[in-house]
């Protein structure tokens, strides 16, 4: 079985790069086809043909066709903003897009970073992408880069190339920050966008006067405040709706058309399906980049200021004791034991193991929720009770809180380390790691 999947995989990666070749003979045999024509000052046949029906508008005609030609853009993240953005403004016909991602395609990226499919999974994003954007379009240049963006990162690639927009489809404040400074101290509009559950929010910071990402929020927020798709969910078409637009702010920027969401607030709520747009304060003529006197002239450290890491992965805490934690193995060897799992509810239903008993870590400040374990703790004859989560973070969370009403009940409170993720890497991977 193990052999024949093996097999499989090479003779589906020897056909992947035989058809790339293929793509590539052929592409290069229209390329020769369809060269200038002499119907057409700066367009080929297939341009003309290809973006007519944009051309036709008199608000874009030939020249806007020939500025998104002629534009650079700046891409950071292909997740759920990224990927609609790219798709629409590689379909657009914008001559150079740069695509910025560090990580890796994961199955639960597919439902909304619609880029990328099942074949995808663990290559890198922007390898994905740049496929299937070569794909929609052939004539424009897609450069796909690897990277975590940092502020020595970040400079470098913007000192080879002259971008003209940049659009923030990343997930975390420190990157926001950085973007927003690279933007400023090198004067290109940065279209930025969120998504989170069934919500959404659009603007365009750095353009025509308008005010800066520092100037609405000069200090960070709370990392503990900041909440993600992978902690908080998000529904497929909002990142969607907030991408597309970015793409369409992109292009009005990049047509000097009139219009453009700066020095307003777009906030898109899916669950009734209204757009609201708030009027943001001007410019801060002390904001620390972009005012009078500005302090920060070059880039700093964003981790360091944010107080928080610029990507979106877990950081594993350790508030406990040694003697207080075990590894997975334990709670599968462990008969009878009462094991508590103190994920939310949702995510309970979702999946769980057998024999759990779900009591979630945000009900445990309640206390009727806390009379409830207690009546389990004082019914149970067993002194060990094993503390489960997603990950093994919320699962010491409740454990404090567990020893602090419980102090007085002879009961030792195990964490599970590494949660489920840990069940499902080491005991068995069909329990989901999601
Ligand atoms: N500093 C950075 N440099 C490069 N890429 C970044 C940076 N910060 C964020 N990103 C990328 O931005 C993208 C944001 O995508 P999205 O918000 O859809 O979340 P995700 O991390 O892919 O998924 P999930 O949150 O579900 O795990 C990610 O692909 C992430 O790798
Ligand atoms: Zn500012």
């Amino acid at each position: 079985m193990t052999s024949q999947i093996e097999t499989l995989k090479l003779e589906i990666i020897d056909l992947k790069s035989q058809l790339l070749q293929k793509e590539l003979l052929l592409s290069q045999l229209q390329e020769k086809n369809e060269g200038f024509n002499k119907y057409s000052e700066s367009l080929s046949t297939g341009e003309v043909v290809r973006y007519s029906r944009q051309i036709i508008m008199p608000s874009f005609t030939v020249d806007g066709q020939k500025s998104l030609k002629n534009s650079k853009l700046l891409i950071v993240g292909v997740g759920g903003l990224g990927c609609p953005a790219a798709l629409y403004l590689a379909a657009a016909g914008i001559g150079h897009i740069t695509l910025l991602d560090y990580d890796e395609v994961e199955l639960s990226n597919l439902h909304r970073q619609i880029l990328h499919n099942e074949f995808d999974v663990r290559s890198n994003k922007v390898d994905s992408a740049f496929k299937k954007l070569k794909r929609i379009n052939r004539h424009i240049t897609v450069e796909p880069i690897n990277i975590h963006v940092n502020s020595s990162s970040i400079t470098e690639i913007i000192s080879k190339t002259k971008y003209n927009v940049v659009i923030d489809g990343s997930d975390n404040v420190a990157t926001r920050y950085l973007l927003n400074d690279v933007c400023v101290l090198n004067k290109i509009p940065l279209v930025s966008g969120s998504a989170l559950q069934m919500e959404g929010q659009l603007t365009v910071y750095n353009y025509n006067g308008g005010p800066c990402y520092r100037c609405l929020f000069p200090v960070p927020p709370p990392a503990y405040t900041v909440t993600n798709c992978g902690d908080g969910g998000v529904l497929g078409p909002i990142p969607g709706t907030i991408g597309v637009l970015q793409a369409l702010e992109a292009i009005k920027i990049l047509t000097k058309t009139p219009g453009v969401l700066c020095g307003r607030l777009l906030l898109f709520d899916g669950s009734n399906t209204t757009f609201r747009n708030i009027k943001l304060r001007p410019r801060n003529k002390s904001c620390a980049v972009c005012g009078d006197s500005p302090t920060v002239t070059s880039l700093i450290d964003y981790e360091q200021f944010c107080g928080a890491s610029a990507h979106d992965n877990v950081i594993n805490i350790d508030i406990l004791k040694t003697n207080q934690n075990t590894d997975i193995k334990s709670i599968v060897n462990a008969k009878n034991n009462i094991i508590i799992d103190v994920r939310p509810k949702i995510e309970y239903q979702m999946c769980r193991l057998p024999n759990t008993t779900n009591i979630p870590l945000n009900d445990l400040k309640k206390e009727k929720h806390l009379d409830k374990v207690k009546d389990i703790l004082e019914t149970s004859k067993e002194t060990d009770v094993f503390v489960l989560c997603r990950r093994g973070n919320d699962s010491q969370r409740a454990i404090v809180l567990f020893k602090e009403k419980f102090s007085s009940l002879p009961i030792n409170f195990i964490n599970v380390s590494g949660g489920l993720h840990s069940y499902s890497k080491h005991v068995d991977p069909s329990f989901p790691a999601y």
